[in-house]
């Protein structure tokens, strides 16, 4: 497509824009929607790559900010054409309160929702989370289910009831009149568990990995299994629906697609494999499970030693009671509804998806843990 100013006309935000996935969906802007004309990329701590980025055609401009101020994100807001609002706090080990965590999740969210409505933004596009639905408290399977699939969806963890409070205002906002007189649309995309390049959770187990003489101890069954769905897809989820939400306001306003691509599915730990397996780490001999009982244990000990020393350090291990239940959980979706309603296939193959994880596993090798 022409690259003219003529065809660069719309404004862009990207909240959350320099975290794992915000980083992502920002390059991915840059380079698949050929209408952008300015990228505001807004957080709380901003990246230094994004000096890299100010070079191209495109005006990318970093904005230092913070969702829970109603008046910074108003005004970062103001004359954007869409929003895709992935700011979020992702916290399910205990470092921040849960205070914190509705503070940035749902009043963030409110504040986002309100911004659109006063500066008259029409198109916002939530980053949710398939913990929006499950796994529950009960510990129930979702197995290939889709976005009708019927799931008690009850939680107390502040991070899935934050998201799924934060959904549901996003969605109930479709519709309303913003100013000029025009209708928001909205609708939120829930992701599985993402992998891919500048995944944390990856890293901190390779180090481990690492520490334990290049040897993971298997602690769920391999039966267990879960849907993941590689970063670079989810990213052009988010651009697709960013860029069909006005033509098909109709069908996608408040509508909720899980995120989904060809990564097969496999238990957390045999997923994770995958890419560490290559860098050369092994999980020990899979007839060895760690009992439940035992896990179970370990992860209670880990939230007692978390509440215990609280006043002194932040001790926020992988494991606590809350991780266990999720990761010996089944949750896999199938479906196909982001392809029916706004044509997406995954941009990425497994293959492609694999490589490139695995690539940067051996890149993050030597550095600091
Ligand atoms: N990582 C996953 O597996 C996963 C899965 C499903 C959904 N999600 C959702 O995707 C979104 C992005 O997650 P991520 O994994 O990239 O996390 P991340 O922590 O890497 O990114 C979140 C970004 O939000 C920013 N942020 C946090 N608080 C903020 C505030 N008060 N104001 C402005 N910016 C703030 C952070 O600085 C960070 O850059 C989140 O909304 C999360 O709930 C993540
Ligand atoms: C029992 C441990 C022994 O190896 C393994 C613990 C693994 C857990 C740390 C992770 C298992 C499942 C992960 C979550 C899932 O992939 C989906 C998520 C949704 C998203 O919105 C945020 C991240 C997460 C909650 C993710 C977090 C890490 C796990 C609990």
């Amino acid at each position: 497509m022409a690259d003219s100013a003529e065809t660069r006309k719309l404004v862009y935000l990207v909240t959350g824009g320099c975290g794992f996935l915000g980083e992502h969906v920002v390059r991915m802007l840059l380079q698949r929607e050929p209408r952008l004309y300015e990228l505001r990329v807004f957080d709380l701590h901003l990246g230094p790559w994004l000096e890299e980025l100010k070079t191209g055609p495109v005006q990318v401009t970093a904005i230092q900010g913070d969702v829970t101020q109603a008046h910074e994100v108003a005004a970062a807001v103001a004359g954007a054409h869409v929003v895709i609002h992935t700011a979020g706090l992702v916290d399910v080990f205990g470092r921040a309160s849960p205070e914190t965590i509705y503070e940035v999740n749902v009043q963030g969210t409110k504040n986002v929702i309100e911004a659109c409505v006063q500066t008259g933004t029409r198109f916002l596009v939530y980053t949710s989370s398939m913990e929006v639905v499950g796994p529950n408290i009960k510990g129930h399977p979702f197995y290939r289910g889709n976005e009708d699939t019927p799931y008690e969806a009850i939680h107390r963890h502040p991070y899935p009831c934050s998201k799924a409070q934060a959904e549901r205002l996003v969605l109930e906002a479709n519709g309303r009149k913003v100013h000029g007189g025009l209708s928001l649309v909205t609708c939120a995309l829930r992701p599985t568990g993402i992998y891919g390049e500048g995944h944390q959770i990856m890293r901190d187990f390779y180090h481990q990995g690492l520490r334990l003489g290049g040897r993971l101890f298997r602690a769920i069954p391999a039966s267990v299994e879960h849907s993941r769905v590689y970063v670079g897809n989810v990213a052009w989820m988010h651009v697709l629906v960013a860029q069909e939400l006005e033509q098909r306001a109709a069908l996608m306003g408040g509508q909720v697609y899980f995120c989904y691509d060809e990564s097969p599915y496999k238990s957390y730990e045999d997923f994770n494999m995958e890419f560490l397996g290559p860098c050369g780490l092994r999980l020990v001999d899979t007839r060895l499970l760690v009992p439940y009982w035992l896990l179970m244990l370990l992860a209670t000990l880990n939230a007692l030693l978390q509440w215990l020393l609280r006043p002194l350090l932040l001790y926020a291990p992988l494991l606590n009671p809350y991780t266990l239940a999720v990761a010996n959980t089944t949750f896999t979706v199938s479906t196909d509804k982001a392809q029916r309603h706004f044509g997406y296939k995954p941009l990425f193959s497994w293959e492609d998806s694999r490589t490139r994880t695995i690539r940067w596993v051996q890149a993050v090798e030597g550095s600091a843990p």
